[in-house]
């Protein structure tokens, strides 16, 4: 799928956007970064709610700007989530996704049923669609908003923040319908979060965005394994392992989840034998041995190699990047434990992992 080209040259008082990226054609791609890095003014130039002086897109070879053209939003097959649905009141939920519809019909014609219909059963909305807003959870609010951004059968999904409205209990209530989409949509979707946990979950493609400016972007995996970027990411920083779910333990309610080169018992959340899963292993619940504990209460120990060694957000602390097999593991250490066990590139250690998340 062609790449989405993103060029862009924004100047304001106190801010200034430049970029020239190339993102993904399919898959999630997360845009992350603190608040103010300018990640929903990227995502409302894409749009062409916003307009950089200077800049060119080109979505699948497709020109929306450059020197010479621009698309309006109309016209460019997109669907835009907010963190705010901001749906009309008077109108039950159908209406709405057909208020939607009729706004934005479908480039080169009119709205097709078949995106409404598709979108009221991925974001599972079919019992609401006769309810008013007012009688709808900030959840099942946020499920027809999605739904509605999806019922124009856009090409492309911007998604700004679309959990940051809601409490932990709801979130958790609409993460799944949000994996839905990544497994069933086969349009590429541009999501904004401050969440590590919704990036690590969902996210194929991370762009870190600082001041303006792309301080990395690439596959997720790779991205989250560099030693430069956790000491933006502090506390959360990991990485996420792709992997099928191999055995479970009935006694002691663990899976053992099989990731590249490295095999790792996660407590046991009822998943089915087979499953292709992610899990996360924070840095902070990684040390290293030199040689491999056998009395000791963690469970997941593997041999590995130093790859690499890092500066952390304190002095007292190092990063290490691990090779266990063909999969990256980021430790972080006291620079006093380096020393002491002399790690350097290279070296065969053992990892000890305290806790690994099944996402
Ligand atoms: N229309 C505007 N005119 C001038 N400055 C603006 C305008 N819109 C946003 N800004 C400024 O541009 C910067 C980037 O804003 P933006 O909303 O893109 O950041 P963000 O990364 O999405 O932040 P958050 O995570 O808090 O939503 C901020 O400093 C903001 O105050």
């Amino acid at each position: 799928m062609d790449p989405i080209e993103v060029r862009l040259r924004l100047t304001w008082p106190g801010f200034s956007l430049e970029l020239d990226e190339r993102l993904p054609g399919r898959g999630v791609t997360a845009l992350f970064g603190p608040s103010g890095c300018g990640k929903t003014t990227l995502l409302r130039c894409i749009a062409g709610l916003e307009r950089a002086p200077q800049g060119r897109l080109a979505f699948q070879g497709e020109v929306w700007q450059d020197a010479g053209t621009w698309v309006p939003t109309h016209r460019r097959p997109l669907g835009y989530v907010f963190q705010e649905p901001s749906l009309f009141p008077h109108l039950t939920v159908l209406g709405n996704l057909r208020f939607g519809q009729r706004r934005s019909p479908a480039p080169g014609g009119t709205a097709a049923p078949s995106g409404l219909d598709q979108a009221v059963e991925l974001l599972g909305i079919g019992p609401l669609l006769e309810r008013r807003p007012e009688r709808l959870s900030g959840g099942e609010r946020q499920r027809v908003g999605i739904a509605r951004a999806l019922a124009v059968n856009p090409r492309i999904l911007l998604m700004d923040e679309p959990l940051a409205a809601l409490d932990h209990q709801r979130k958790q209530e609409i993460l799944p319908y949000l994996e839905r989409l990544h497994e069933r949509l086969s349009i590429p979707v541009l999501y904004i979060s401050h969440a590590p946990d919704e990036v690590a979950r969902l996210a194929d493609h991370l762009v870190v965005l600082e001041a303006g400016r792309v301080l990395a972007s690439g596959p997720l995996q790779e991205t989250l394994a560099r030693l430069d970027l956790p000491i933006r990411l502090g506390e959360d920083a990991g990485v996420v392992l792709e992997g099928r779910v191999a055995e479970r333990d009935q006694r002691w309610h663990l899976l053992r989840v099989d990731c590249a080169g490295a095999s790792l018992w996660v407590r046991d959340t009822g998943v089915a034998i087979g499953r292709q899963v992610r899990v996360r292993i924070l840095a902070r619940d990684v040390s290293v041995t030199l040689t491999q504990a056998h009395a000791s209460s963690i469970v997941n120990t593997l041999p590995a190699r130093v790859a690499a060694l890092g500066e952390d957000s304190h002095p007292a602390l190092a990063l290490v990047r691990l090779q266990a097999g063909g999969t990256n593991i980021l430790a972080r250490v006291t620079h006093r434990s380096a020393d002491l066990l002399g790690l350097a590139p290279g070296l065969a250690v053992w990892i000890q992992i305290k806790a690994v998340a099944l996402l």
